[in-house]
């Protein structure tokens, strides 16, 4: 599903009112008409109440009065409220100003903080309000009349209902100061980028895409560099002929593991088993391994040599590459460790590693320290940051990361020609061409150790199999949020463990597949 921007989509308007001659008075009878169908869909009885509309005053104003005269056509109390003057209206919105006038319906205009006081105890006293302050023209934190109108919503009782997005939330970032909170959106044409990401996703309530008339033809010419990532997105299961062994299947190898750390490595390990590689090799610091192989009991393990403080050597580069000769993806990084040795290694292995990789943890942090070698890479490269791990590989801040997550990871992505899944509510895929994808599986209960480690099993399992860099990291999430999810909603919303995900990949991957 295409996720557009506010740029995207208004270029979308104007080419569908230029190019098709179809007039934006039709697009915003559209919208408004779309809108209140999915609001009569959300609260059935709505002739019982009292709804009000809230207008700003661009064109998200204008669909607020399209839809308090089509909830008039239908027998609902509606009072729209102009929250500015009415000859700051313009256009399309101006016209449907004039129907609601025409018509006689309830209209009150609030100006300033005086005529709010006036209106304040009438307004609080809905049942139902239509959010239509502000739209994909939100240009600045909302403030002022606009963000007192904003809290007296939210302050309410009153189910509610945005129009397009909710006022005060931007649509490219998802960020937002003053908002609504909405408990549905309906927005039109596409789903915006801000209604996907966190926290505006948190505000959207449940969302709805209104057809409002824009042609396929316009909407592919125009494009989008962002999309949701869903079951169709993913593509077609992989192929599984009666004949097939598991020398098919992919041979995934991991590198990961120091002291303290062997959990990290067996999850990895055990999760790419998991997504279904054929054969995984777990190559870990050589005094790990008798521990190592009670945990993996399906993988293999290959010792490797260690420092004195039992980390991976920078003299395990020959038999690491002996290794990668005969496998088809490489996984590293769980547990590893940041020794200076170690780190060495990963550098030498960026540069001549034969198969696609993804790298985790520890790995991120060693790379960090010299990220312009990832644009030598003579292989797929995925990286899968958390914010900390991202903040360490761009020298920003956490904060500026997650002010900002879907262009930073793009603007990495592209620079450093990676794929890069920033993990957090939402994980953002970037890849390195600049087209963006957005998570929606996952939940809060994933917040626990080990999730990670998870993750990068099933990435390095699906490159194995080989789906390609931008399926496998795609996947990877879908199904690791997906997993968790199957386990919030029918065991509990929190408390389960890294490993719980993992027993429940099988299950996740095939309502994937079945869906696709
Ligand atoms: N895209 C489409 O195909 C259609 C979109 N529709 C609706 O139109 C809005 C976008 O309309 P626009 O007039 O561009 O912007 P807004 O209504 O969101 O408001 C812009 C208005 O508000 C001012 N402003 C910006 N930020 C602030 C702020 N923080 N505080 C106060 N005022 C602010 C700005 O200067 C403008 O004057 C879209 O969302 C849809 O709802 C069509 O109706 C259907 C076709
Ligand atoms: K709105």
């Amino acid at each position: 599903m295409y996720l557009v921007t506010a740029e995207e989509m208004r270029e979308m308007d104007r080419r569908t009112i230029e190019e098709f001659g179809i007039p934006g008075r039709v697009l915003m009878e559209n919208a408004g008409r779309g809108a209140t169908d999915i609001l009569c869909s959300h609260v059935q009885d709505i002739r019982t109440q009292r709804v009000g509309v809230a207008c700003g005053k661009g064109n998200n104003g204008g669909d607020g009065f399209v839809i308090a005269r089509c909830l008039a056509e239908r027998g609902v109390h509606v009072v729209a409220y102009l929250l500015c003057k009415t000859g700051d209206l313009t256009g399309d919105a101006k016209a449907n100003l004039n129907l609601v006038q025409k018509m006689g319906l309830p209209l009150v205009e609030i100006t300033d903080k005086e005529s709010l006081r006036e209106h304040q105890h009438a307004m609080q006293g809905f049942g139902v309000w239509v959010d239509a302050i502000l739209g994909t023209g939100l240009s600045t934190p909302v403030r002022g009349l606009y963000g007192e109108v904003i809290q007296i919503i939210n302050d309410s009782n009153a189910f509610v209902f945005a129009v397009d997005i909710a006022s005060g939330l931007f649509a490219d970032s998802g960020r937002c100061g003053l908002c609504i909170q909405a408990d549905a959106t309906a927005t039109f044409g596409f789903a915006k980028v801000g209604h996907m990401v966190m926290p505006g996703s948190g505000l959207t309530g449940k969302l709805h895409v209104v057809d409002i008339g824009i042609p396929k033809s316009i909407a592919k010419a125009v494009g989008a560099a962002h999309r949701l990532i869903s079951p169709q997105l993913l593509g077609p299961a992989l192929d599984r002929p009666k004949h097939i062994h598991k020398g098919d299947l992919g041979r995934l190898l991991v590198i990961a593991g120091s002291p303290g750390k062997t959990g990290a490595a067996a999850m990895a390990s055990m999760s790419a088993m998991r997504a279904g590689a054929g054969l995984v090799t777990l190559a870990a610091p050589q005094s790990l391994c008798p521990v190592l192989e009670g945990l993996v009991i399906e993988a293999m393990t290959t010792p490797l040599a260690e420092t004195q403080s039992g980390e991976i050597a920078l003299s395990a580069r020959e038999a690491v590459k002996m290794l990668l000769a005969g496998k088809s993806a490489l996984a590293i990084g769980p547990g590893l460790g940041t020794h200076e040795e170690t780190g060495r290694l990963i550098q030498a292995l960026l540069l001549e590693c034969p198969v696609p990789m993804v790298a985790d943890a520890d790995a991120l942090n060693l790379i960090a320290q010299n990220p312009t070698l990832l644009k030598r890479a003579p292989s797929p490269v995925i990286l899968t940051p958390h914010p900390g791990e991202m903040a360490r590989l761009t020298g920003l801040s956490t904060n500026e990361i997650q002010e900002n997550r879907t262009e930073v990871a793009r603007e990495f992505a592209l620079k450093n020609q990676v794929h890069v899944v920033l993990k957090g509510a939402n994980t953002v895929v970037a890849h390195p061409d600049g087209l963006v994808c957005i998570n929606p599986t996952g939940n809060p209960g994933m917040a626990s150790g080990g999730m990670g480690d998870v993750l990068t099993g099933l990435i390095g399992a699906f490159l194995a199999q080989g789906l390609g860099p931008e399926r496998s990291a795609r996947l990877g999430v879908f199904v690791h949020g997906a997993a968790a999810d199957l386990i919030a909603e029918n065991i509990a919303p929190a408390g389960y463990l890294a490993t719980d995900v993992m027993s429940m990949v099988p299950k996740a991957l095939a309502g994937v597949w079945k869906n696709a």
